[in-house]
């Protein structure tokens, strides 16, 4: 692809220049966080709301101030629900909760459809409370206290990398694994079934199969995926993903790579990224440790050849076809420090071309080793986003970027 005949949509690697993205800006869903339910809804203290807003205000601005196109799922999310049939699908997912029950069921129908668009957008992310939706004749509302949830919020729809992900020119909508985020598909699943933008657009996964979150998902180089597996996109996952991949036909090797089940490392994209062609952030340990099956197919993914595992870096060398992968390392040398900024998404950054990103301004030590390298770093703060344990990567769904080759 050269540049005059890019496609509108697209992404063929994790560097080529940043056109289009999308983001939600947190709203009332952050307002539902307590101490009681930051845990289970995936987050590590309780946001300040309006210094989170401001802080993700920035991260668009930057954005914005370098030529790509910002879309916020809220504003997508309302233009779909114009259309009666985008309407109905939302009111039916919500509403087969079996923690409803018939009645309450058929009364959050009602309720649903009586409400604008963009009220009934704003719903769907912020979630509703008893007290919110009012009487009812049903057993279920009676016993629920009146903050209790009729419909969950979802506080970490602001990580919009992981409900979708771009493959070349097609979309897949990923299947979740915690139950606090699986919601979130049936809304960007909404936006790309039904958006006139997308609507067009190739699917290639869909929130019913194996678990796989974007966060997993790194597009390495033209042709190259590495895909995480540990807390969050199971084996099975990244199996299903490098067929379709295959079969869609864009892609000739898919890395798969282990990850520890732990929470400081919940996707691929918290231990490393790419900031330049060949070039990668990365917190030291995972150097050495990181492995990699390589898995091909002759057939367009009919049969899969597996091999490995080996070096991560060697296996991504090798199917890149580059000599080697340049590593800049999270934090500095000492355990310690390399440990705090992995921990708060050092090298969650995010390519807006080869040699420039995004990354939090708190994490001094690697974003100052990113400038010797060379890598103009542009900064944004991130006190309060930070509680949601995400970076600028996870913060962003690139769906347009330079054909690499032009980059
Ligand atoms: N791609 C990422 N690193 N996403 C970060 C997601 C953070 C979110 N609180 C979660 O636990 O799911």
């Amino acid at each position: 692809m050269s540049a005059n005949d890019a496609p509108a949509f697209g992404v063929d690697s994790e560097v080529g220049r940043l056109r289009s993205v999308m983001l939600h800006r947190p709203g009332g869903e952050l307002r539902r966080l307590t101490p009681r339910n930051n845990g289970a809804l995936l987050f590590d203290g309780i946001p300040w709301v309006e210094r989170a807003q401001a802080e993700h205000d920035r991260f668009a601005g930057t954005l914005l101030e370098h030529g790509v196109e910002v879309l916020y799922v809220g504003a997508l999310l309302a233009e779909c629900l114009e259309l009666p049939e985008a309407r109905e699908a939302v009111s039916v997912s919500v509403t087969a909760d079996p923690r409803l029950g018939q009645t309450l069921g058929r009364e959050l129908a009602a309720y649903l459809a009586d409400l604008e668009p963009e009220r009934l957008a704003a719903v769907l992310v912020e979630g509703l409370t008893k007290e919110e939706f009012g009487t009812s004749g049903s057993l279920r509302h009676k016993m629920m206290r009146p903050t209790e949830f009729v419909i969950d919020p979802l506080p970490n729809m602001m990580f919009t990398r992981d409900s979708s992900v771009w493959i070349g020119d097609a979309v897949a909508v990923t299947s979740l694994a915690m139950p606090a985020r699986r919601r979130e598909t049936t809304l960007t699943g909404l936006i790309y079934h039904h958006h006139p933008r997308f609507a067009a657009v190739p699917k290639l996964y869909d929130p019913s199969l194996e678990h796989l979150e974007g966060g997993d998902v790194l597009a390495l180089a033209p042709g190259v995926l590495a895909v995480g597996v540990g807390e969050r996109t199971t084996p099975a996952g990244a199996e299903r993903l490098a067929r379709k991949a295959f079969e869609h036909g864009r892609i000739h090797t898919v890395l798969v790579v282990p990850i520890a089940q732990r929470r400081a490392t919940m996707h691929l994209d918290t231990v490393c990224t790419m900031v330049d062609r060949d070039r990668m952030v990365m917190y030291a340990p995972a150097e050495q440790r990181l492995e990699a099956y390589t898995l091909t197919s002759a057939d367009g993914g009919a049969s899969l050849s597996i091999k490995g595992p080996k070096r991560f870096l060697d296996a991504a060398a090798d199917a890149i076809g580059v000599d080697r992968i340049e590593i800049i390392h999270t934090g500095e040398r000492d355990v310690v420090t390399a440990e705090r900024e992995q921990w708060d998404d050092g090298n969650n950054t995010l390519a807006l071309a080869p040699g420039i990103a995004v990354a939090y301004e708190r994490n001094t030590v690697t974003n100052a080793r990113l400038e010797r390298a060379g890598i103009k770093v542009l900064t944004i703060p991130g006190s309060e986003l930070g509680s949601g344990r995400g970076g600028p990567r996870c913060m962003s769904c690139p769906s347009a970027r330079d054909a690499f080759a032009d980059a």
